[in-house]
């Protein structure tokens, strides 16, 4: 890796690209060797055989295509900057095919890679060392790797326990970040360390799930085998065997809570009539919206803590609640309306941005064409998602008539909170016939351009969580149902 100073010059002439948040991570697993024999992302021919086979074209084994997708413009280069989403140049890639993908049709790069600059890491930067580094340290026995994007709780632990003692392995805990949460499962897992052999490790890899290896599938569980090979493991504990690891799957033998004696042990050693089912996913999600505590035998208070922290009890949880409909139809009377009665029940933080007030501040400057209208929701979006985040309530009220850009914002906030859409659908000869601020008749009248609902269109959502026609409905009353959802949601209580 060279020097953090300055860039050479020749850099400067190149072409630059951000990849995506899945290819970023990739790029840095390529250039610290976690995907060897991976040098850099692979051609169309690689691709092709990874996806039909699962092995390179020279019939190495590999599970997933690591391929780069870049604009048709930059398709002709032959060296590019590859940097980070602040504009750090991390590599260069010597691009030795450009080619199109067969099933979208959209553009890649392919090649090897010269490192510029390690990537830089926010929290547990300090935790993120080198595959070669904490292999180098692990020499010796068997190494035992548990890959997870969820904490471990009592079960995994004592299985884990009963495996390293079988193998007579140390521990190696890799927690895969680019979920939603990632402290928050790092945090959990360092919790745990003392309940974990001496020596063990927790290592963060930057291992997102991909569309083409979903959580669990064959070609996730070979592509963790590979990565944990690099960092030195020896085995990997898995919930069941798979062909072609790099390093053997050790599955544990299950077990179970026993409630007459109080411990998790091999259910093979367990009385059934005492044998506890163990929390689901579901359950477990009941008790922290309700913000009911998570049993000790389940799981110790450390990581109930996390679990509480990162999926808060829903009357504290940041919520966005973002109306959506067309000028005049009820938008800001009712998110007003709802702010206000938000603020007088009290315990909620509320930020009303609303469409008219955003143009004015926020996005000053934008006008109505599309790209500006999607930059404006993007905008309002970004300050949603950064309110829902910090336990506030968002309440959003712009046109917003773009579906794909309505959706992108519920993505952004239900990473970090709760979304609820409302479509406030009073028809348009209705809202028309307010016409509150003459928008309308000058619109009609060719005096305002690309007007919503009269020259420019607006896509009726789908997926709203409330549909209001407040032809229909005092204001009042339209509100109202907009608490009860809120109530009934878990988000408000009943008064
Ligand atoms: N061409 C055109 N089309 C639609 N609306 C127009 C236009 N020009 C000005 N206005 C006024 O701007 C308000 C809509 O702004 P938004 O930011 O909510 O629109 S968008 O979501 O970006 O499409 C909207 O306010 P509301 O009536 O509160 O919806 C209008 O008063
Ligand atoms: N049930 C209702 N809900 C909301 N507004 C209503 C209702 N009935 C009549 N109105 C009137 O319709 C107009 C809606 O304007 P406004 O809230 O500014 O809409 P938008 O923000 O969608 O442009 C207001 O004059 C309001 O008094």
């Amino acid at each position: 890796m060279t020097a953090e100073a300055g860039l050479p010059e020749m850099l400067r002439d190149l072409p630059a690209w951000t990849p995506d948040p899945v290819e970023l991570a990739d790029l840095e697993l390529l250039l610290a060797g976690a995907y060897r024999p991976l040098a850099g992302f692979l051609g169309s021919f690689d691709a092709a055989m990874v996806i039909a086979g699962g092995r390179l074209a020279d019939g190495t084994p590999w599970p997933v295509p690591v391929t780069l997708a870049v604009p048709k413009e930059m398709t002709d280069c032959e060296r590019l900057v590859l940097q980070d989403p602040e504009g750090v140049p991390l590599a260069v890639l010597q691009v030795t095919e450009a080619w199109q993908d067969p099933t979208s049709s959209g553009w890649r790069l392919a090649g090897p890679l010269e490192p510029l600059r390690a990537p830089a890491h926010g929290p547990f930067h300090r935790l993120r060392r080198r595959p070669e580094q904490v292999a180098a340290e692990l020499t010796g026995g068997p190494v035992l790797a548990v890959t997870t994007r969820e904490p471990l709780h009592r079960k995994q632990l004592g299985q884990l326990r009963q495996l390293t003692e079988q193998l007579g392995a140390t521990v190696l805990v890799l927690p895969l970040l680019g979920g939603d949460h990632d402290e928050s499962l790092v945090r959990a897992l360092l919790a745990v360390r003392r309940e974990l052999p001496e020596g063990t490790q927790v290592v963060p890899v930057p291992l997102p799930p991909r569309p083409e290896a979903p959580s669990g599938s064959d070609r996730d569980l070979l592509l963790r085998s590979h990565v944990a090979a690099a960092y030195g493991a020896t085995h990997l504990m898995s919930d069941r065997e798979v062909e072609g690891g790099a390093i053997p799957a050790v599955v544990p033998e299950p077990w179970a809570y026993d409630a007459d004696v109080e411990v998790w042990r091999p259910l093979a050693r367990i009385d059934p009539e005492h044998v506890r089912a163990e929390l689901t996913q579901e359950e477990l999600n009941e008790l922290l919206d309700k913000g009911e505590p998570i049993p000790e035998w389940f799981t110790p208070p450390a990581v109930a803590a996390e679990l509480a922290a990162a999926r808060p009890p829903k009357l504290r949880r940041g919520l966005t609640v973002f109306f959506t409909g067309l000028s005049g139809s009820g938008k800001s009377t009712v998110a007003r309306g709802l702010a206000d009665a938000l603020i007088e029940r009290g315990g909620r933080t509320v930020t009303l941005l609303d469409g008219d007030v955003v143009r004015r501040l926020l996005s000053a400057g934008l006008t109505f064409s599309k790209a500006d209208r999607d930059l404006n929701i993007r905008r309002i979006g970004y300050v949603a998602a950064e309110i829902t985040r910090h336990g506030g309530v968002a309440i959003c009220a712009p046109i917003a008539p773009y579906a794909a850009t309505r959706a992108e914002v519920r993505k952004m906030v239900s990473a970090v909170g709760d979304f609820v859409l409302v479509y406030v659908a009073t028809p348009l000869e209705e809202c028309e016939r307010r016409d509150r601020k003459g928008l309308y008749a000058k619109a009609r009248a060719g005096l305002i351009q690309e007007f919503t609902g009269i020259s420019d269109p607006y896509e009726e959502p789908d997926d709203a969580d409330l549909v209001l026609d407040t032809s229909q409905m005092t204001p009042e009353e339209a509100v109202q149902r907009v608490l009860d959802l809120l109530v009934a949601g878990g988000w408000v209580r009943p008064e």
